[in-house]
């Protein structure tokens, strides 16, 4: 049996990993440790539980997970990190299998692993094969608008909105720093960091990810099928990241519950610019969904 051990078990990412490790076929032979509720932000019982885990999965605000793997010393035990403080850390890989054609064999051979964020999900798979492409040259001044379902601020975001029914919506991040925009600018391969404007509807699960493009100012003569064949080709055969048809509706809540992500290339009449888009569960791909895809990848499945 492989031993698996979430630190920060009974938080919102931490719940949803541990109810997708429970719906795996036992055949697949994963033990869950579980730390006693009292013990659960005592450092050194943690400690204790990750020495006896082969994989920990750190669920955990920025400076709980920071503070844990800093007095991590001569542990086997391999590490998914969720939280953000790793995404571009020397040393650790980025648990995004689809991002690189050998991503996924890299993951599988890596003792410390960094679980995307859900926004930068959504923006790299957009971005990342149109400048590898050489369609998207690397200091285009890239703008990102994104849609999530409240559940992505965590526990106490959910029970406001539960219990107090709103806000309805708002933006935020509009001292234009997001959290996110590192891991988006350095796996996209842009020299500039994005314009990101991230907002919170008053739904459940859920996200848009959209990034507009004017054609004309991308290198060559490229057109809305050009953006479209390089975003298949990057996905071809894959699981649960999709090219699909334009849409003339989207909305934000259709993929909640699974670990699919939909990418779209909308354009005008006229060919002159696109609208990228990609759908998924904050806390499906953009979260739990993916973390259990990294977490079988590291104990060899
Ligand atoms: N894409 C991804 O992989 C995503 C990752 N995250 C990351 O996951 C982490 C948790 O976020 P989320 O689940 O939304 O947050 P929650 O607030 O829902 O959960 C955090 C959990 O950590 C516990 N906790 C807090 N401080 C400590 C501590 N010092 N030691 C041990 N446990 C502690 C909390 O305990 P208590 O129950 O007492 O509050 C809570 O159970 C964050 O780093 C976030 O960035 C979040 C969303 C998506
Ligand atoms: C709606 C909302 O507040 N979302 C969170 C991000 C959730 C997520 O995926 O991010 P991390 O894994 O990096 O925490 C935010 O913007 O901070």
């Amino acid at each position: 049996m492989a031993k698996v051990f979430i630190d920060g078990e009974a938080g919102t990412t931490g719940l949803g990993i541990r109810q997708r490790i429970e719906a795996l076929p036992e055949a697949l032979g994963i033990e869950l440790l579980s730390i006693d509720a009292s013990l659960r932000k005592d450092l050194s019982a943690r400690q204790e539980m990750i020495q006896k885990a082969d994989v920990a999965i750190l669920c955990l605000p920025d400076d709980a997970a920071r503070e844990v793997v800093t007095q991590m010393s001569g542990t086997d035990t391999k590490i998914l990190d969720a939280s953000t403080v790793h995404r571009v850390a020397e040393g650790w890989t980025y648990g995004f299998p689809e991002m690189e054609g050998d991503q996924s064999n890299l993951i599988r051979s890596s003792a410390r692993v960094a679980n995307p964020g859900c926004y930068p999900t959504g923006a790299i798979s957009l971005l990342r094969p149109l400048v590898k492409a050489g369609m998207l040259s690397s200091d285009y001044p890239v703008s990102i608008n994104a849609v999530s379902g409240y559940s992505g601020a965590g526990k106490s975001a959910i029970e406001s909105h539960e219990k107090e029914g709103g806000p309805a919506f708002f933006l935020y991040a509009l001292g234009l720093e997001h959290k996110h925009l590192p891991e988006i600018q350095y796996y996209s391969g842009l020299d500039k960091s994005p314009l990101f404007v991230p907002s919170v509807g008053h739904f459940a699960q859920g996200m848009i990810v959209s990034i507009p493009l004017y054609l004309s100012e991308l290198s060559g003569k490229v057109t809305p099928a050009d953006v479209q064949a390089a975003l298949e080709q990057t996905y071809k055969g894959s699981e649960y990241v999709k090219v699909m048809s334009p849409e003339t509706k989207l909305l934000a809540e259709t993929l909640a519950g699974t670990n699919n992500m939909e990418l779209r290339v909308h354009s005008d009449s006229k060919g002159e610019k696109v609208l990228l888009t990609a759908s998924l569960d904050n806390l499906g791909k953009g979260a739990s969904g993916a973390a259990l895809q990294n977490l079988l990848l590291m104990l060899g499945h």
